[in-house]
């Protein structure tokens, strides 16, 4: 029987060039073959010349015309309109449950696709009729899909309500087909995306008794899901992705309306706006559908917009990298719909253009791409040569995509890197030659990704320079992977999960629609500055748990925006220093001392910490007020001086001088506090108490992690009692300190301060905590040793209750140090000292700044052991471990490098640090800070002037066992 006139085998063309006559001769053996004996070979024979070039080019196709010869036959001897119809209705026809469907399903696919493939590649359907059928298509197996599973729940007596219920097989359940399904605009082997949704009145009273109803709508649109996309030995009919919902990890497959309004309308992104545009029932409750749909307009079709808002939509589009047009596009592995100049470009093109316009010209409302560029045309909007190249663009990309996923039945839109199968791919198009079919698709994609590129033009780019870093949509963008994996981002897939997270608005600073707007701006930039420490994977979780313990955004991504240093800066903190980014993760408000003015302001300069903090401190009521006080403003300036030093604008010397001052600010506010407190528990007393620093914090030299070491020293009349309690002088000074201790040390809920060591004082821990002025005198005079000496080298008096009692301590001090101790051999006592904590306490490892061999403790002994000699002769005394080293540069200079990097790992770490087992962006940071030119150099550099120190030591406090020294014992 040959064919008739209307019948698509007469009406089809040879798509191109047979690229293989082996591969289609086998098809066609096998063909001849049933049509021979089913008697069509007319037929056949009418139609080899367009089906041959198919056939050679798609393993797919030809796959599909050998196994159903028949169904071929049927769809060359019919009317193609006549036989979509007819499989359009045999699958609407289709009834009874999951396992009834299942196979004709697949095999009305089969020929669906047969049917499209011929007809489009056999030139009679144009891109809305394959659309347009492989949607229809869609439509109904997802109808009947969903009353298969309905009739399954039925049966199980789940379900009460009738098949045909007039609401549906599940009254009140709806599906939409979103994206292109929605628009009638499906691709050829493409998943299809369906957002399922509940009414849950209307579907309670549909329910069995005790049926749970999210339980039961999960296992129906799961039920569904696994219906139409399983994959049998007849193949599958299409995946189904249920994700195009409310924030879809964190809510079940269904949403109950109520919810999925809430959601849209307090949470909801430009991009799901966007999405919604192509939404329409299509299956299920078409009331309650209609009804959802309409509640959604103006979510979707907003109609005021301010400035912000605009901007927030346009980022949908701002977000890929635009690249110089021309530069690197190739044919060979082109995505076709995600890549340069492919279809997204194009819809994002017109998508943004209509959510911003649509709100108040509902002409431009159009669900259908190429509609919605004629409509913008026509309204002015866009140029009509743009929108005609656009257009023109469009339908050419989708037909290629077309090709390229009929060769295997697969849902890629990449041209084949591979020349063979991207030969097959041009075959279908219509090209013999591969060169210049490729050069072809790169004009065309040029074209695109140019037009692309002029909507950026004076726009705020939301890329970055290493490529594009889209969060739109429920996939990931394979090209923002690529670019957080060259930005150095091990897991890329969870870094982009996490930012998709927040602007779901899963955290507190994205919660409001400002928040979110300003986090789409700083995403890139956050991700950029993350790279760019060189170590973005300990600076993203940092950034993580303080962003996200954060209780409202806008205000501090407002200032990252407005100070991208500032934020550099902080950035900084994330990937170097741990302890800063706790502190600034468990009191985000530390950020707000960063608006202060005086944050940048050099450090050094006084900038009146003192004044507020004791002002602030005597307002605040109370002496836990006070202790609170103290603790909020300690714990900003600590964070300012910490991050000056960490970015290099302070050296070690003002560093060490700025925690001193903050320390002394702390010291003086928290005496005075002590001194009211004792006063008014154990009530008026006559005496006057003065608080000496020894140790760092009394030479000033003090880091993020320095101790405070003190003694306090008292005076009073000697038969003094207080009024209240009736407490003698040793009581009062006692309690004084006591107070003292724990307003400097206790844990409140601003956090803590310092760890107090009051060891130093006379007689050490057997002594009483606080010593009267004349027994601390005595105590030098007669008692103490020269490790004790060597501690008051660097005492200082930080605070008294009396200026004239300060002074009169401050001069003991120097007595003490100056007086002669005749028959003491200073060098060698030092010395033992020196071998006597070198045996007790080793160095902990290379990075032990303080125990090693040539370290800190070997500079500062000698610099002690300088100034008592120097005391004793009269000259002038200093705290300063640099200045007491004035005549041994050697040790002055290795003490200063050993400090330089103290500081930094003092303010980044709140452990013992390892410099070594760090990334190496923050160890060449460290050499930076150091003055070397990288981390070994800093190493071999540390190993140098050590050794050189070492040697220095030993001149200066000779071994007395090697006879040099003139030791008497
Ligand atoms: N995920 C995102 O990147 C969000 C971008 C933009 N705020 C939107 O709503 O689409």
């Amino acid at each position: 029987m040959s064919l008739s006139a209307t019948a698509l085998g007469a009406l089809i063309r040879p798509c191109g060039p047979v690229i293989d006559p082996a591969i289609a001769a086998r098809t066609h053996d096998r063909l001849i073959e049933t049509a021979d004996a089913g008697g069509w070979r007319a037929a056949l024979d009418a139609a080899w010349l367009a089906l041959e070039p198919v056939f050679a080019a798609s393993p797919y196709l030809s796959g599909l015309a050998r196994r159903w010869p028949d169904r071929l036959h049927d769809i060359l001897r019919q009317d193609p309109e006549a036989r979509l119809a007819a499989i359009l209705s045999d699958t609407d026809a289709l009834t009874g449950g999951a396992e009834d469907v299942r196979r004709p399903l697949r095999l009305l696919k089969a020929e669906l696709h047969l049917l499209t493939a011929i007809a489009d590649l056999g030139g009679h359907w144009d891109l809305d009729q394959v659309t347009g059928a492989l949607s229809r298509f869609a439509d109904a197996t997802t109808r009947t899909a969903l009353a298969a599973v309905a009739h399954d729940q039925r049966t199980r007596g789940k379900l009460t309500s009738a098949p045909d219920d007039p609401r549906g097989p599940v009254p009140g359940l709806f599906g939409l087909a979103m994206g292109k399904h929605g628009a009638f605009e499906l691709n050829y082997s493409s998943d299809i995306d369906i957002s399922f949704f509940f009414d849950p009145e209307q579907l309670a009273a549909a329910l069995g008794p005790g049926v749970e109803a999210q339980t039961f709508v999960n296992r129906i649109g799961q039920g569904l899901a696994t219906l139409l996309s399983e994959r049998t030995a007849d193949g599958y009919v299409f995946r189904v992705d249920l994700r195009l919902r409310p924030d879809p990890s964190s809510t079940p497959p269904v949403v109950a309306v109520p919810m999925a309004l809430d959601y849209y309308e307090s949470v909801g992104q430009n991009w799901e706006r966007a999405a919604f545009i192509k939404a329409r029932a299509v299956c299920g409750d078409a009331v309650a559908a209609a009804e959802f749909l309409n509640d959604l307009t103006p979510f979707i079709w907003r109609r005021s917009l301010d400035y912000q808002a605009v901007l927030d939509i346009q980022s949908i589009k701002r977000q890929i990298h635009v690249h110089k047009t021309g530069e690197g596009l190739e044919a060979a592995g082109a995505n076709l719909k995600l890549g340069r100049g492919g279809i997204r470009e194009i819809e994002f093109h017109a998508q943004t253009q209509q959510l911003i316009l649509g709100g108040r010209d509902p002409g431009l409302r159009k669900d259908r791409t190429v509609e919605a560029l004629a409509a913008l045309a026509a309204a002015g909007h866009m140029p009509a040569e743009v929108a005609d190249e656009l257009t023109i663009a469009y339908v050419r990309l989708r037909g290629l995509e077309h090709r390229v996923q009929m060769l295997d039945d697969e849902q890629t839109h990449t041209l084949p890197a591979d020349p063979g199968r991207r030969q097959a791919v041009a075959a279908l198009e219509g090209h013999a030659d591969l060169a210049s079919f490729d050069a072809g698709v790169e004009t065309l994609l040029a074209g695109v990704n140019r037009r692309y590129g002029e909507l950026f033009e004076g726009e705020e780019d939301l890329s970055s320079p290493y490529g594009s870093l889209v969060f739109t949509g429920t996939d990931n963008d394979p090209e923002t992977l690529a670019t957080l994996e060259r930005m150095g981002f091990s897991e890329p897939a969870s870094v982009a999960d996490t930012i998709r997270s927040w602007h779901h608005g899963r955290i507190p600073a994205t919660r409001t629609a400002r928040g979110r707007e300003l986090f789409t701006r700083l995403a890139p930039r956050l991700l950029t500055a993350l790279a760019d420490t060189g170590a973005p994977d300990a600076a993203f979780r940092r950034f993580a748990v303080f962003f996200s313990g954060m209780n409202a955004g806008v205000q501090v991504q407002a200032l990252f925006l407005g100070q991208p240093r500032l934020f550099d800066l902080v950035v900084g903190v994330m990937a170097f220093a741990p302890r800063l980014a706790r502190a600034l993760g468990r009191y985000p408000a530390a950020l707000d001392s960063m608006l202060d003015a005086r944050f940048q302001t050099e450090l050094g300069i006084n900038t009146g910490l003192f004044d507020q903090m004791d002002a602030e401190a005597r307002a605040s009521g109370d002496f836990e007020g006070a202790m609170n006080v103290v603790r909020r403003l300690h714990r900003e300036q600590d964070f300012r001086i910490g991050i000056q030093t960490l970015s290099g604008r302070v050296g070690p010397a003002a560093a060490g001088l700025a925690y001193t001052n903050l320390a002394d600010a702390v010291m003086r506010t928290l005496s005075e506090a002590a001194l009211v407190e004792t006063l008014r528990l154990g009530g008026a007393f006559p005496g006057v108490v003065a608080v000496i620093a020894l140790g760092k914090a009394g030479s000033r030299e003090m880091t993020a992690s320095s101790d405070l070491d003190l003694m306090t020293v008292y005076d009073a009349p000697p038969e003094a009692v207080s009024a209240g309690k009736g407490w003698s002088a040793d009581l009062w000074g006692a309690r004084f300190t006591q107070r003292l201790i724990a307003a400097l040390s206790a844990h409140t809920g601003e956090g803590g301060l310092y760890e107090v060591d009051m060891r130093l004082r006379p007689s050490g821990s057997k002594g009483p905590v606080s010593v009267r002025l004349a027994a601390f005198e005595a105590y030098y005079a007669e008692e103490a040793a020269t490790w004790e000496f060597m501690s008051l080298t660097r005492a200082r008096v930080v605070w008294a209750s009396d200026a004239d009692f300060g002074e009169r301590v401050t001069a003991a001090i120097e007595g003490a140090l100056r007086r002669p101790r005749p028959g003491v051999d200073v060098a060698a006592d030092v010395r033992s000292m020196r071998d006597l904590m070198d045996r007790e306490r080793r160095p902990s490892g290379f990075w032990d700044l303080k125990l090693a061999s040539g370290g800190q403790v070997d500079a500062e002994f000698v610099g002690q052991y300088r100034q008592l000699v120097r005391a004793a002769a009269g000259a002038t005394l200093t705290v300063s471990t640099v200045d007491q080293l004035g005549h041994d540069p050697v040790l002055a200079e290795s003490w200063t490098l050993h400090q330089q990097l103290s500081q930094l790992l003092a303010c980044a770490f709140e452990d013992r640090p390892d410099p070594d087992a760090e990334p190496s962006a923050f160890q060449a940071r460290l050499a930076e800070g150091a003055d070397a030119p990288d981390f070994d150099r800093l190493r071999a550099q540390l190993a140098d002037v050590r050794m050189r120190a070492r040697a220095a030591f030993e001149t200066a406090l000779p071994c007395p066992r090697d006879g040099v020294s003139d030791d008497p014992r």
